[in-house]
C-alpha cells in the first residue's frame, strides 16, 4: 500500500514539476525535471520486484531422514564443486588452499563430492600449492570431522577469537588443536615459500619436481592440463578414511582463440566434470569464497532434492558474505541492501539472480533444457483468473531434443533415429561421444564400462581450445558468453526457459569471501560490474527485448533484470543532478519556482512516502539504517564515477569494437589490518566525483558570501540551494575520506585536475552570469528600496 501511495504521490509531484517551469532558468529546470523522471522510472524498476519478499527455512534433519536411512545406502545426490582462480599474485594460493580445504572437509558423504580447480593462469605455483594442500588435507579433514569445528578453512578457524573450549567435551581436543595449529603454520610456511619462489621466473621457464618442464610456461599458449589428487585412487586420510576427489584443471590456451574469461573456464569444468564424475549438481565458488558452514550443500539439497518443487529449481543461490571489511563498511562492500532486500524480493517472484559464486546448480538446467512440465496445479483463487494479468497460454515447446529433465531419457525407436539424434547432440554439445552420453545420464555417474585412463584422455579433449567451435556452448549452454558479468546472463537464460531459482540464507553464513576494501579497487570492481551490465543491455540477450516468445519469464522478474542492466545509465542524470546545486549557488538561480504552501505539500508527501517505504523495507529485511545509508552514499559515488565510465566504455565497445577486459580483484591474503583500506591507487575514476565535490564546496562558499553581502532577506532562497548542495556533499563524504587516505594527504594529481576542472566550470558560470553584479548594477530594476 505504501508503494502504491508513493507511486501516486510521485505522479502528482512530477505533474507539478512539469506544469511549473522556471522562466528565468529554463535550462536548469528542464534538466532537473528530466533527471527526476528518470529517477522515478528507475525507482519503479527497483521497487516493484520487492513486492513479495520471502524468508525460507530448511530442515536438515528431515533431509537426512529421507535420504540417509540407517542400513541403506546413502541417497544424497553427488555434487561437483568448481573453484576458479586465475592469477596467483592477486589471488594468493593460500586463499585458494583455504577454500579447497573447507570444501574437502565439508559435511557430506565423501564419495559424493569432487572438487575441481580451474587455473586460468596455468601457474605452476598454483599447481604445487594444490599438491601441498592435498597432502595437508589428509590431516585437516579428519580433525575437522572429529571435533565438528566451524569454519573448516584453517586460516579463519585459527584466527577466530572465541573460546574454543566451550561445548567441546573430548579431552584430547586441546592437545590435538595445538598440534594441528602447528601443522598449519608449517603448511603456511611451505605455501609462502612456493609463492616467494614464483616471483622470479627462471630463465628456461619452470621445471617440475620430476625434472620435466612445466607445460604452462607460456600462459597464453599451452596445452590443457589435468591432475587428479586424492579420491579413490589417490589414497586416504591419516585415519584411513576416503577423501573427496580433488582435480586440477588448466584448460588449453592458444593465441587466436577467444577464451571467454571466467565463463569459458567454468564451461571447461562443466565438461571435465561431466566426463570424470558427472554429478547431477554443481557448486560454483570463487577462489576466495570458502565454506563457512560445513552443511551448506545439505541446505541446498533441501530444495534441489525436494520431491515436489525440486525438479523445477535450476539453482540455489546463497548470499555473498564477507570477512575483513572495516567496521563501518565505508564503501558498502557488504551490499546488504542487495543481498537482504532485493534478492529476498526476487525469491518471491521467480527466484534470485545468480551472482557468480556460492550457487548450487542443477546440471540439466545448465545444459539448456527446460524444466519438466509437471501436472498442472488446480487453479485456485489467484491472479491466474484475472483476464488481464493471467498468464498467457504457453506455446508448445520444441521437444525434439528428447530429454526434458527426467521421464524420457532414452526412448529412441530405431537406430536411424538414434543416429540422427546423436548428430544433433554433437552439434549442440561438441564432438565428444563420452561427454554427450554423460549429458543423457540425468541421475549422474559415468558409464560403468569406461576405464579411468580413457576418461582422462577424453577430459583433456573436452578442454581443448577448438572444442566449443560450432557448438552451443556459451550461447545456449553452460555459462553464457558476451558479458564480463557472465553470472547475470547465465541466470537470466534459465529464468527465460521457465526455471525458478531459490534463495537460501542459513543462520550461519554458508560461504564467505573477501572484498576489495580500498577505494580504487572497489571502484574498479563496480566499474566491471556496470560495464558487464551495459554489455548485456546492448546484446541480443538484453532483458528489454529477449525472451518474450516463450513467455516463461515473469514480468516482475523481467523488471528486475532490466534494472540490473540499465542502472549504469542512471549515472548520466545523477551527474547532472549533482552539478545542479553548484550551478544554482553560483548563478543564484534555482531549479524550482518559488513554491506556494499548497505545492509544498507535494514535497512533504513525497518525502514522507520515501521515508515510509525505506523504514518498512528496513524493518522486514533486518538491514540496519547505517548499512542502508552507506548503500545510498555508494550509489552516488559509484554512479558519478564507475557507472559513468562503464556507459562510455560500453558505448565504445558497441561503436568501435574495443574489447573489455576482466580486471581481477586482488584478494588480501592476511593480517594486514586494513592497511588496504587506506592504500591509495591513482585511477581516472576519481576525477568526476572529486570535481563534483570541489564545485559544490565552491558553490557553498560563494553562496554564503553572496548572502552575507546581500543581507538578511537573501538567506531564505539560499536555504534550499544549500540543502541541495549538502545533499551532494554528504553522499560523497566516504569518497572524500578515501581520497584523504590515512595521512590526510591527497595525491597532487587529483587535486590539480579537480581544481582545474572546478575553476574552469566556476569561471565559466561567473562570466556568463556574474552574481556579484546583481547587487550594484545600475540597470537592475529591483534595487531601489533595499540597495
Ligand atoms: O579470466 C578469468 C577471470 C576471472 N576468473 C575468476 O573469476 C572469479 C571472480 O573474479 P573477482 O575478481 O573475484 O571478481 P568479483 O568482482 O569479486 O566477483 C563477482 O563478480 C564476477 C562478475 O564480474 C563474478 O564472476 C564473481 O563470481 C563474483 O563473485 C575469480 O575466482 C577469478 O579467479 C577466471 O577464472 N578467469
Ligand atoms: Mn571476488
Amino acid at each position: 500500500m505504501v508503494i502504491v501511495a508513493r507511486l501516486v504521490i510521485l505522479a502528482f509531484f512530477l505533474r507539478y514539476r512539469l506544469l511549473n517551469p522556471v522562466h528565468d532558468a529554463f535550462g536548469l529546470w528542464l534538466t532537473s525535471v528530466i533527471c527526476e523522471i528518470w529517477f522515478a522510472f528507475s525507482w519503479i524498476l527497483d521497487q516493484f520486484p520487492k513486492w513479495f519478499p520471502i524468508d525460507r527455512e530448511t530442515y536438515l534433519d528431515r533431509l537426512s531422514l529421507r535420504y540417509e536411512r540407517e542400513g541403506e545406502p546413502n541417497m544424497l545426490a553427488p555434487v561437483d564443486i568448481f573453484v576458479s582462480t586465475v592469477d596467483p599474485m592477486k589471488e594468493p594460493p593460500l586463499v585458494t588452499a583455504n577454500t579447497v580445504l573447507s570444501i574437502l572437509a565439508m559435511d557430506y558423504p565423501v564419495d559424493k563430492i569432487s572438487c575441481y580447480i580451474s587455473d586460468d593462469g596455468a601457474s605452476m605455483c598454483t599447481f604445487e600449492a594444490l599438491s601441498e594442500t592435498a597432502e595437508f588435507a589428509r590431516k585437516w579433514v579428519p580433525f575437522c570431522k572429529k571435533f565438528s569445528i566451524e569454519p573448516r578453512a584453517p586460516e579463519m578457524y585459527f584466527s577466530e577469537k572465541v573460546d574454543y573450549l566451550k561445548d567441546k567435551v573430548q579431552p584430547t581436543f586441546v592437545k590435538e588443536r595445538r598440534a594441528m595449529k602447528r601443522e598449519y603454520e608449517e603448511f603456511k610456511v611451505r605455501i609462502n615459500a612456493l609463492v616467494a619462489k614464483a616471483t622470479k621466473v627462471p630463465l628456461g621457464g619452470w621445471i617440475m619436481q620430476d625434472g620435466t618442464p612445466w607445460p604452462g610456461n607460456n600462459t597464453k599458449d599451452h596445452p590443457g592440463m589435468i591432475q587428479v589428487f586424492l579420491g579413490l585412487s589417490g589414497g586416504h586420510d591419516v585415519e584411513g578414511n576416503e577423501l573427496p576427489r580433488l582435480v586440477y584443471v588448466s584448460r588449453e590456451k592458444r593465441p587466436g582463440f577467444q577464451h571467454h574469461k571466467k565463463a569459458g573456464a567454468m564451461n571447461a569444468l562443466v565438461r571435465v566434470s561431466g566426463v570424470l564424475t558427472n554429478a547431477p549438481f554443481m557448486l560454483n565458488l570463487d577462489c576466495d569464497h570458502y565454506l563457512n558452514n560445513s552443511k551448506a550443500v545439505r541446505e541446498a539439497m533441501c530444495f534441489l532434492m525436494d520431491p515436489q518443487v525440486g525438479k523445477k529449481v535450476c539453482y540455489v543461490q546463497f548470499p555473498q558474505r564477507f570477512d575483513g571489511i572495516d567496521r563501518h563498511d565505508r564503501y558498502a562492500n557488504r551490499n546488504t541492501v542487495f543481498f537482504d532486500i532485493n534478492m529476498k524480493g526476487l525469491d518471491g517472484i521467480q527466484g534470485p539472480v545468480y551472482v557468480g559464486t556460492g550457487c548450487v546448480f542443477r546440471r540439466q538446467a545448465l545444459y539448456g533444457y527446460e524444466p519438466p512440465k509437471g501436472p498442472k496445479r488446480p487453479k485456485m483463487v489467484s491472479c491466474d483468473c484475472c483476464p488481464c494479468f493471467g498468464r498467457r497460454k504457453k506455446l508448445p515447446k520444441y521437444s525434439k531434443n528428447g530429454v526434458n529433465g527426467g521421464a524420457n531419457t532414452t526412448g529412441f525407436d530405431d537406430d536411424k533415429e538414434l543416429l540422427m539424434s546423436q548428430m544433433n547432440f554433437e552439434k549442440k554439445f561438441g564432438q565428444s561421444p563420452i561427454f554427450v552420453t554423460s549429458t543423457l545420464m540425468v541421475e549422474g555417474g559415468v558409464p560403468p564400462s569406461s576405464s579411468p585412463a580413457a576418461l582422462l584422455k577424453e577430459a583433456i579433449h573436452v578442454i581443448s581450445c577448438g572444442y566449443e567451435d560450432k557448438t552451443e556452448w556459451g550461447a545456449e549452454l553452460g555459462w553464457i558468453y558476451g558479458s564480463i558479468t557472465e553470472d547475470i546472463l547465465t541466470g537470466f537464460k534459465m529464468h527465460c526457459r521457465g526455471w525458478r531459482s531459490i534463495y537460501c540464507m542459513p543462520k550461519r553464513a554458508a560461504f564467505k569471501g573477501s572484498a576489495p576494501i580500498n577505494l580504487s579497487d572497489r571502484l574498479n570492481q563496480v566499474l566491471r560490474w556496470a560495464l558487464g551490465s551495459v554489455e548485456i543491455f546492448f546484446s541480443r540477450h538484453s532483458p528489454v527485448w529477449y525472451g518474450y516468445k516463450e513467455g516463461n519469464l515473469k514480468w516482475l522478474e523481467r523488471f528486475a533484470y532490466i534494472n540490473t542492466t540499465v542502472y549504469p545509465f542512471t549515472s548520466l542524470p545523477l551527474l547532472a543532478y549533482c552539478t545542479l546545486p553548484a550551478i544554482c549557488l553560483l548563478t543564484g538561480k534555482f531549479i524550482m519556482p518559488e513554491i506556494s504552501t499548497f505545492a509544498s505539500l507535494f514535497f512533504i508527501a513525497l518525502f514522507l512516502s520515501i521515508f515510509t517505504t525505506g523504514i518498512l523495507e528496513l524493518r522486514w529485511s533486518g538491514v540496519s539504517i547505517e548499512e542502508w545509508w552507506r548503500n545510498e552514499q555508494f550509489w552516488v559515488i559509484g554512479g558519478v564515477s564507475a557507472h559513468l565510465f562503464a556507459v562510455v566504455q560500453g558505448l565504445l565497445k558497441i561503436l568501435a569494437g574495443i574489447d573489455t577486459n576482466f580486471t581481477v580483484t586482488s584478494k588480501a591474503s592476511d593480517d594486514e589490518d586494513f592497511g588496504e583500506l587506506y592504500a591509495f591507487k591513482w585511477t581516472t575514476l576519481l576525477i568526476p566525483p572529486t570535481t563534483i565535490l570541489v564545485i559544490n564546496l565552491v558553490g557553498v562558499v560563494a553562496g554564503i558570501s553572496d548572502a552575507i553581502n546581500n543581507g538578511y532577506q537573501s538567506w531564505g532562497p539560499l536555504f534550499g540551494k544549500l540543502f541541495f548542495a549538502f545533499w551532494v556533499i554528504v553522499h560523497l563524504y566516504p569518497f572524500l575520506k578515501g581520497l584523504m587516505g590515512k595521512q590526510n594527504r591527497t595525491p597532487t594529481i587529483v587535486v590539480i585536475w579537480s581544481v582545474l576542472l572546478a575553476s574552469i566550470f566556476s569561471l565559466l558560470w561567473v562570466r556568463i552570469d556574474p552574481f556579484i553584479l546583481k547587487t550594484k548594477g545600475p540597470d537592475t530594476k529591483q534595487c531601489g528600496v533595499n540597495c
